[in-house]
């Protein structure tokens, strides 16, 4: 790895308008069988989604992940969403018991249209097995695993039948990988997200450290099919997390899926526990986020986000806020 850079270093290079508003511009993406509104999926975590975000994402268009933290709640909810004929996404572990729950969604026709494989390092056996234990038994779903952050493993993993890989270890708002560990992509998580892409053949998700929404457009022009956000998306309205009052403002909580917070023990702890600004109804941010993808792609010259998939850009090492403090 020569060149190594995050979010912050780079800043793309306006091309001439076609458009005449940036209302004319289309931000849907396809993944497997489905187009979606924004290339942008919540994270999927406790303080993030849970099954009435997930319902909302799915009716209005959007894509979504729940997470595998409530386990015994997974074949219900796939019920209630195909009942409702909407989009199935949910997260899978990769214990023993979760080989389980694979049996069972085959045994009852309860077939998924999207798992993730949600766990820390995803370059390993566990995962390269659940893969293939998926892939035997629920070929139609359509399967993202991770999370990983080279190109060895993003072949791996595709090579093992991954539909998509997801990218980014450590460099989330409430992750401490990097210092626990020494290891990950956190500081170089847009350099990583270059790196895998070019060794991709299937679509990538990137996974954390986004920070603003120009982060978006970035991380599509650097490879990214769907951009997978948790802090962003932390304190809303909706949002599952508690909600506290300190001098009159109001915060919420977002923890990480490694934290103590969420595991009930402090084992192999990677994660932590903070509370963001109250940022009210979530629909405004997706609305905001939309308008927000929509001018990126107005300024990368073209009408959809292919658009953005091949503008320049420059480096500017660590110097586009000029030392103000955004969001
Ligand atoms: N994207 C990121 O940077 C990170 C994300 N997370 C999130 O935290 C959650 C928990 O993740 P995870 O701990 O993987 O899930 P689990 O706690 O479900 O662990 C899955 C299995 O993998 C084993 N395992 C976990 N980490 C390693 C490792 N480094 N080497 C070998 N085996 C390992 C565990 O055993 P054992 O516990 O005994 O080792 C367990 O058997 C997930 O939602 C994940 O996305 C966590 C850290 C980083
Ligand atoms: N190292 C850890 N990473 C975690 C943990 N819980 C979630 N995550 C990852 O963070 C992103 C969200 O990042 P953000 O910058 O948008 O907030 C999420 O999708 C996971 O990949 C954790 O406990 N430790």
């Amino acid at each position: 790895m020569e060149n190594v850079f995050d979010y912050e270093d780079i800043q793309l290079i306006p091309n001439k308008c076609i458009v005449d508003s940036r209302s004319d511009c289309d931000t849907s993406v396809t993944l497997g069988r489905h187009t979606f509104k924004l290339p942008v999926v919540p994270a999927n975590m406790q303080t993030i989604i849970d099954e009435s975000i997930a319902l909302k994402l799915a009716q209005e268009g959007y894509f979504y992940i729940m997470h595998r933290f409530q386990p015994e709640t997974r074949m219900d909810f796939i019920s209630k969403m195909k009942d409702k004929g909407l989009i199935t996404s949910i997260s899978v572990g990769v214990k023993e018991e979760e080989f389980g729950f694979v049996d069972q969604l085959k045994k009852e026709n309860l077939v998924p249209d999207y798992i993730t494989i949600d766990i820390a390092h995803g370059h390993s056996n566990s995962v390269i097995r659940m893969i293939q234990y998926i892939k035997e038994h629920l070929p139609e779903t359509f399967l993202i695993a991770g999370n990983v952050g080279t190109p060895e493993a993003v072949r791996e993993l595709e090579h093992a039948g991954a539909d998509a890989t997801k990218v980014g270890i450590g460099p989330g708002k409430v992750c401490i990988t990097k210092i626990k560990t020494g290891f990950g992509t956190g500081g170089w998580q847009l350099a990583a997200l270059r790196w895998c892409a070019k060794a991709a053949s299937k679509p990538i998700i990137a996974d954390g450290g986004i920070r603003t929404h120009g982060d978006i457009a970035k991380s599509v022009r650097f490879g990214a099919s769907m951009v997978m956000i948790g802090s962003l998306f932390a304190g809303h309205e909706e949002s599952p997390g508690e909600t506290v009052e300190r001098d009159g403002r109001k915060y919420k909580e977002y923890f990480g899926s490694a934290s103590e917070f969420q595991k009930g023990e402090k084992k192999n702890v990677e994660g932590k526990k903070m509370y963001v600004d109250y940022k009210g109804p979530l629909g405004d941010t997706l609305r905001e986020m939309e308008q927000d993808l929509q001018s990126s792609i107005s300024y990368a010259g073209g009408d959809s986000l292919d658009a953005i998939r091949t503008v320049d850009y420059v480096m500017v090492k660590n110097s586009i806020f000029n030392g103000d403090k955004v969001y």
